[in-house]
């Protein structure tokens, strides 16, 4: 188990070292288009699931889409700084 924070500094370190097998460093070498279309459907996985899945499976869309917008911030070069200054 990780925290929101714990998994962004994994992915950072994973984009700096560039892991052989990393899906994430794939993710980002996808470019920003194809990270916000992960973005996109994974939020509608979510919206699926809230509506018609267990609590369980809602759970899980939800990390998934934490993760997808991870990348996507990580994409574009912003901080979760730049993020929690608007919360
Ligand atoms: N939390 C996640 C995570 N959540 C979702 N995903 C990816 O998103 C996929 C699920 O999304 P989809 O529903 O779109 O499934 P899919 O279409 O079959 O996935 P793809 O074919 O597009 O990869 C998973 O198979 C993973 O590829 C994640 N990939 C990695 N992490 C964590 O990120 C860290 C770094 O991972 P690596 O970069 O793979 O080492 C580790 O702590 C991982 O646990």
């Amino acid at each position: 188990m990780k925290t929101f924070d714990e998994l962004f500094a994994e992915l950072r370190d994973r984009a700096a070292t560039r892991p052989a097998g990393s899906g994430t460093v794939a993710a980002l070498d996808a470019g920003v288009h194809a990270q916000g279309k992960k973005v996109l459907e994974e939020a509608g996985e979510v919206w699926i699931a809230a509506e018609h899945e267990s609590d369980e499976r809602l759970a899980e869309e939800i990390s998934q889409l934490l993760y997808r917008l991870q990348v996507l911030m990580i994409g574009r070069g912003i901080d979760t700084d730049d993020v929690y200054r608007y919360l």
